[in-house]
């Protein structure tokens, strides 16, 4: 493709995504499958491009007031991510001068707000919740891409194997999760033979540390309540040596039907995915006060994978987070009656907020005298010796400036 034909279709994907419609990724991964022409370069600074509007959209709208044409193009003209020949061909040399005054800008001396780029909703209470230079330190972390974490299947690989091949790659091992690997970029995974003989699999290192503190054991009877896809459903099942029962629930028949390849891939088959209408559904309440270990990995605003999902700050709202703290207490409290007597329930979140986060364990405190609390380090202690640096008032909380994993909560009770 002519790089000057490169600057409008970015405007173009642009335009799409900023409808805030559908997830960003979902709406870049079509648009590729219309422009079947792009080449992977060019793919790359598309997506690129559009998540660094993404990302910095306060920033770059402000700027953008002072430039000509349609706002997309100028969105995309500041936030270029692809190679600087295209830019140079794509544009007049007005706009060029104009770009060339807008990076003369000094950025620390713009707003709070321009700098952090986060919504005044997701801003303030995690301002109150950190103090002024810590806020700083998250904000500036959420604008960056994540790393990309392996999780190495241990019910057939030992991951310091798996290390050693992947060396050259550029691997190294995670430094909390006995299971993880972490990359720099974004190789073609699904093309190597560790990914295809079920070696390793995509997860964060913040994922795979909730899965260690449920520590399902061998033979249990076991509910991942929120199972999705089954990033957390395949890093239990192998915790138990594919032994005892690991129901995955979930509402979403689409994301279980994602588990399925998963799952032949890992070679477990003490599996069972059963969609459920809701929280409450029959075939639930059938397994009352039978199950040993039960993770709500509750649906959340996702404000911990900002990194990954820069779309979500602005399609996520105050009345949306009200309504997810509702489904959140719900969710806990039916999973909660799955558990026998001295089970373990651990309530998971990928989000940094406490409402949904605190004040939804707190609730449940509350409402539920037969749970007691559980210490995080405590439980995480044998399997990650660094566990402390990890929990904080005894539940994990990873945060991506300081773990340089996703931001996650998890509080764990054990049923009396
Ligand atoms: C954070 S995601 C789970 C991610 C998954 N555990 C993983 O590791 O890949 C939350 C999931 O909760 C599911 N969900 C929403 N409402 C639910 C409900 N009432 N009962 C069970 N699952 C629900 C959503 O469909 C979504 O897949």
């Amino acid at each position: 493709m002519h790089p000057k034909a490169l600057i409008p279709l970015a405007a173009q994907l642009l335009a799409r995504v900023l409808r805030f419609e559908q997830p960003a990724d979902a709406l870049v991964s079509a648009f590729f499958r219309e422009n079947r022409e792009l080449g992977s370069r060019e793919r790359h600074a598309l997506a690129e491009t559009t998540y660094a509007v993404l990302r910095r959209r306060l920033l770059y709208q402000n700027l953008a007031q002072s430039g000509k044409g349609p706002m997309e193009r100028r969105l995309v003209l500041l936030a270029w991510a692809g190679e600087p020949r295209a830019l140079e061909a794509g544009t007049e040399s007005e706009e060029r001068d104009w770009l060339a005054k807008c990076a003369r800008i000094d950025r620390s001396s713009l707003p709070a707000k321009l700098r952090h780029n986060l919504p005044d909703w997701v801003a303030q209470p995690l301002q109150e919740q950190l103090g002024e230079t810590e806020f700083e330190a998250l904000a500036e972390s959420l604008l960056q891409g994540a790393p990309l974490d392996l999780r190495v299947n241990t019910l057939n690989f030992k991951r310091d194997a798996v290390l050693e091949e992947l060396k050259p790659q550029g691997a190294g091992a995670t430094p909390y999760s006995p299971w993880g690997l972490r990359l720099q970029g974004r190789p073609s995974l699904n093309q190597w033979p560790q990914f295809k003989s079920g070696a390793i699999e995509v997860q964060d290192e913040g994922s795979q540390l909730l899965a260690l503190l449920l520590d399902a054991k061998r033979g249990e009877m076991v509910a991942d309540f929120c199972a999705g896809a089954g990033g957390k459903t395949l890093a239990l099942g192998a915790a138990m040596r594919n032994t005892g029962r690991l129901y995955a629930f979930d509402v979403a028949g689409h994301r279980l039907e994602a588990l399925r390849p998963r799952l032949a891939r890992s070679g477990l088959s003490n599996v069972y995915p059963i969609q459920i209408a809701h929280e409450r559904d029959e075939r639930i309440k059938r397994l009352s006060g039978k199950l040993d270990r039960v993770l709500v990995d509750a649906p959340c605003s996702g404000m911990g994978t900002l990194r990954r999902n820069p779309d979500l700050k602005w399609r996520q709202s105050p009345q949306a987070l009200a309504d997810l703290v509702q489904r959140q207490q719900a969710i806990l409290a039916s999973a909660a009656r799955l558990l026998k007597p001295g089970g373990r329930l651990v309530y998971a979140t990928c989000s940094l907020l406490q409402a949904e986060n605190e004040g939804v364990a707190q609730a449940f405190d509350q409402a539920h005298p037969g749970f007691r609390r559980l210490d995080a380090a405590e439980l995480l202690l044998p399997q990650v010796p660094r566990a402390a640096e990890l929990v904080q008032d005894g539940c994990l909380r990873l945060w991506p400036h300081r773990h340089q994993t996703d931001g996650f909560f998890a509080a764990a009770w054990e049923k009396a």
